[in-house]
This record gives C-alpha cells, structure tokens and sequence, in this order.
C-alpha cells in the first residue's frame, strides 16, 4: 500500500509485511503529483466550459489534476495493448493484421457526471498524436424503444439491464473490436425521452472507442445449463467507474431536474414539458420519487455492484471534484 493511499481491509500481506490488495487508492494531492508538470495545460479554459455538463462542476484545475494523470495512464495502456495485440498477430503469422481500436468503458449512476468525464476524456486523449480519432458512444441508443418497453411491461425500469438491447450492443462492440471500418450506433434523446429511430452516430476508423453507460460493467447472466456469454466489459481494454455517496448523487438529480425545469423541460417537444408547470416543491417531490423507485434502486442493484469490476474509480466529492482516485494495480 502506498504511504499517500489507504489502506484495504482484503487480503494478506506482502513479503515488506504489507497488506496486499489488488487496489491502490490515492488521494487528490497523490495522484495530481503523478502529472508530468512539463505538459502545459491540455485544454483551454473555453474547452473546459464547453464540456462541463448541467450541474457538473468542472475547472482547469480538475482536468490538470484528475484528467491530465488519467490520459497519461490511458496512453501507456493503449500503446502497451497495441504492442500486444501486433505480438499476437506476428503469432498467428498474419501479415496484414486488422486494427483493433482500444476501447474504454465508463460506467456510473444517473446524474453522476459520467458524460462530462467521457467527452473530458475523449478532448484529452485526441491531443495525443498516436491516437488522435476517439469515438464517444452512450449506450442510452441501445435502450429499447419506449413502446417495446411499454409491451415487456417495464418503461418504469428503463436504464436497468434488462431495458438494453444487450445482443445489439454486444454485437456493436464486437464490430468496433474486429477493426470494421464504419460501425454504427443508435441514439436517444433525453428531450424525446425515447431512441430516435433515423438518427446514427457513424464511427469511422477509431484509435480509441470510449463506450459510457450505466451498465457497461454487468457481469454475464449465468444461463439455465450453467454456462454464461460474453458481454461488453469483455471487450473493454480499460473501465472507469464514477462514483459518489449515494445521498450526493440524488441531490445531484433533483438540482439537475430544478435546473432542467427552467430549461430544457420549457421545449413544448419534452417529454417532460408537463413538469415545466410545477411549483418548485412539487418539482422536487417527483425527481424524489422518480430517483427512489427507479434511478436509485437500479443504482443500488445494478450499478454499484460492477464498481470493483473497473480498473479506475474517481470518487467525487459533494463539489463534484475527485476527490480521490483507486486504480487496480493486479
Ligand atoms: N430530462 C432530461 N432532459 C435533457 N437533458 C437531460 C435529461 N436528463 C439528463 N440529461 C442530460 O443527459 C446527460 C446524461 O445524463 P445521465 O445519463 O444522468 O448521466 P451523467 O449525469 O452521469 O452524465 C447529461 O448531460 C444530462 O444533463
Ligand atoms: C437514459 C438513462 C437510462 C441513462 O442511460 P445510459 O446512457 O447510462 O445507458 C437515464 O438517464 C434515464 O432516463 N433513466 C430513467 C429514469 C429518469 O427519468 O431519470
């Protein structure tokens, strides 16, 4: 265990008699040293403003200090997968190997700010010369259709498991990881609240695919004979998950709904339009309820547990900084 991280209550002790755990947890201060101070800032302060989401506090000092290390620790892992990945086609005796995007999976709460932290990440990582095309994908277009959820009888469960297409999004990854030159993805609307039918993201030749969502961490379904399939995080060659105390998150939700009242929810074509009419406290009385029976309890059942599934977890803080960072070093 590092001397600036904390300590685990898992697992043995090392041969210096330390306890081993397959995590290292560093606080803000730690991991912002691990920032090359020779790099200028990465992304101009407009940059910073532009990719902060409603609610979500970003600054320079967040990217310097959060982002800057990550996208350093993203690149070793990207160049240290791509020599793999030509190891193994040397292996195979392949002279003309296909190009294997490297692809980042980003997982979180509703309202936890895991939006801003994938397009953050995406401006980063593009600076990078070695890899300038990434892709940024939300698998909220991979949601059923509200009227197909309607007829499985569960459009109040929508962002569970089981309201993703999860052979189409399967199928989706496995197309980006085969090197195919143009892949597709659906898209949804939060205006609409539903998945808009004529509209695909086209992604083209990808160094680097950042896949963001709520579930992208779901372990396989065990099946009835035993066995279980591949899912998505099979593919993932690294995994973030955004994390916060759960009483913050659903402040977080209910501001962010306040704000939205004010202004998204004002377009006559929202779905939520019929609460532009309510009085603040009516306003909050339902993002409470709609955080307690369905954000909330699918983060609880579904989400927090694939957090120790991730390699890195930033964990925010009620300002919405990270406060501290856990990287899984094993
Ligand atoms: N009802 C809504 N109307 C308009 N935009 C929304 C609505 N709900 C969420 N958003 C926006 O959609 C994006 C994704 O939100 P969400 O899925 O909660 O993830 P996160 O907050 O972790 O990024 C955010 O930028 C948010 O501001
Ligand atoms: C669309 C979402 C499921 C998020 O999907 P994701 O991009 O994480 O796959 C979520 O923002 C949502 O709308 N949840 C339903 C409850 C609510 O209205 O907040």
């Amino acid at each position: 265990m590092s001397s600036h991280g904390r300590g685990h209550p898992q697992g043995g002790h090392d041969d210096n008699g330390r306890e081993s755990s397959p995590y290292i947890e560093l606080n803000r201060s730690a991991w912002a040293a691990l920032a090359d101070s020779g790099i200028e800032d990465p992304l101009s302060e407009r940059e910073v403003a532009e990719l902060s989401g409603l609610g979500d506090e970003l600054d320079l000092d967040e990217v310097r200090e959060v982002y800057l290390p990550l996208s350093r620790l993203l690149s070793l892992y990207v160049e240290s997968a791509g020599q793999l990945h030509r190891h193994q086609e040397d292996f195979l005796h392949r002279r003309t190997p296909p190009r294997t995007p490297f692809v980042i999976g980003l997982a979180g709460s509703v309202a936890v700010g895991k939006s801003t932290t994938a397009r953050v990440l995406q401006q980063m990582l593009a600076h990078w010369p070695e890899h300038p095309n990434v892709a940024l994908v939300t698998t909220d277009g991979f949601l059923y259709p509200n009227a197909e959820l309607e007829r499985r009888g569960i459009l109040d469960r929508k962002g569970f498991p089981e309201s993703y297409d999860r052979r189409a999004l399967l199928r989706f990854v496995v197309d980006i990881k085969s090197g195919c030159d143009e892949v597709l993805a659906p898209t949804y609307s939060h205006l609409v609240y539903d998945v808009v039918p004529d509209e695909k993201v086209v992604i083209k030749r990808p160094d680097i695919v950042i896949i963001e969502g709520l579930n992208v961490l779901q372990p396989p379904r065990v099946r009835e004979d035993g066995t279980a399939g591949l899912v998505l995080s099979d593919f993932f060659d690294f995994s973030v998950y955004v994390d916060a105390g759960r009483d913050k998150i659903r402040q977080w939700y209910v501001d962010r709904f306040l704000r939205l009242r004010k202004t998204a929810f004002r377009d006559p074509g929202s779905y939520f339009a019929k609460y532009g009419a309510l009085s603040e406290d009516e306003a909050v009385a339902e993002a409470e309820r709609i955080w307690d029976t369905i954000n909330g309890p699918n983060l609880v059942q579904n989400v927090l547990p694939t957090r120790s599934r991730a390699n890195l977890v930033l964990r925010k803080d009620i300002d919405h900084s990270v406060r501290y960072v856990r990287l899984r070093k094993l």
